[in-house]
């Protein structure tokens, strides 16, 4: 997992947030993802803006509304826009079919959303993120109330599923939704496609952090060199 509180400049992220900020064209409407990556490409599209750039956005936690106020980056919603043209987003583990891992910031369920009403699902993540196989436990958006019951089900199916503990207060993560975060360690998870349906069985679990709808990854080197995955 990430060090997300790391505020160094890492030229490998910044390199694939730019890169995906390169395909957003005049009259876009834009699903901003969550993340130090994605951080990168609303940067640099509210530097396009400045220029004169139209585009308006749709953003999925509260830091990504904030860094696209903060950018300039004028700011619509799914109830105006309920189809968007493309949606650029970080990942915590890509694997060799672009299926992803997301969640490492709590924000996979707004993400989804974002995602899944976008034309173009763009994930931007450093070399680091790379793996053939999903292993890393998988995030997990759950309603308070059905916490026992979520780690009751994801025993069920082999797994251990674990409450995130807050690091800068006590308790729990909570989500901008006013959920608990759990991650569930399972292993290696070879067809992320039956996984996550299996996940999106188990009640309790608002939403969890398999995706499958990516269309194209832009990986980034430590050099600033970036790869295109599709
Ligand atoms: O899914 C996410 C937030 O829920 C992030 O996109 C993911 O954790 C990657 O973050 P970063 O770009 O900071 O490594």
């Amino acid at each position: 997992m990430t060090d997300r509180n790391a505020k160094s400049h890492h030229p490998g992220k910044e390199a694939a947030g730019r890169a995906a900020a390169e395909l957003v064209k005049d009259g876009n409407i834009v699903g901003l993802g969550t993340g130090s990556t994605t951080a990168y490409a609303i940067k640099a599209l509210g530097e396009k803006v400045k220029k004169g750039l139209d585009i308006r956005a749709v953003v999925t936690s509260y830091q990504s509304e904030m860094m696209a106020i903060q950018a300039g980056i004028p700011l619509t919603s799914l109830a105006e826009n309920p189809v968007l043209d493309i949606a650029i987003d970080g990942a915590d583990e890509v694997d060799a079919n672009l299926n992803v891992v997301k969640g490492g910031g709590g924000a996979h369920f707004r993400e989804k959303v974002v995602s899944l009403s976008a034309n173009k699902f763009i994930v931007v993540v450093d070399d680091s993120k790379i793996s053939d196989t999903i292993s890393m436990a998988i995030p997990l958006e759950v309603l308070p109330c059905a916490r026992e019951l979520v780690q009751h089900q994801v025993a069920q199916m082999g797994g251990e599923a674990s409450i995130r503990p807050a690091s800068r207060k006590d308790g729990p993560v909570i989500s901008d939704n006013g959920n608990f975060i759990m991650d569930a360690a399972f292993g290696e998870v070879p067809n992320p496609q039956e996984f996550a349906d299996k996940l999106s069985n188990v009640v309790g679990i608002i939403e969890h952090g398999i995706f499958t709808n990516t269309d194209k990854v832009y990986i980034g080197y430590k050099d600033g060199k970036i790869e295109l995955r599709e």
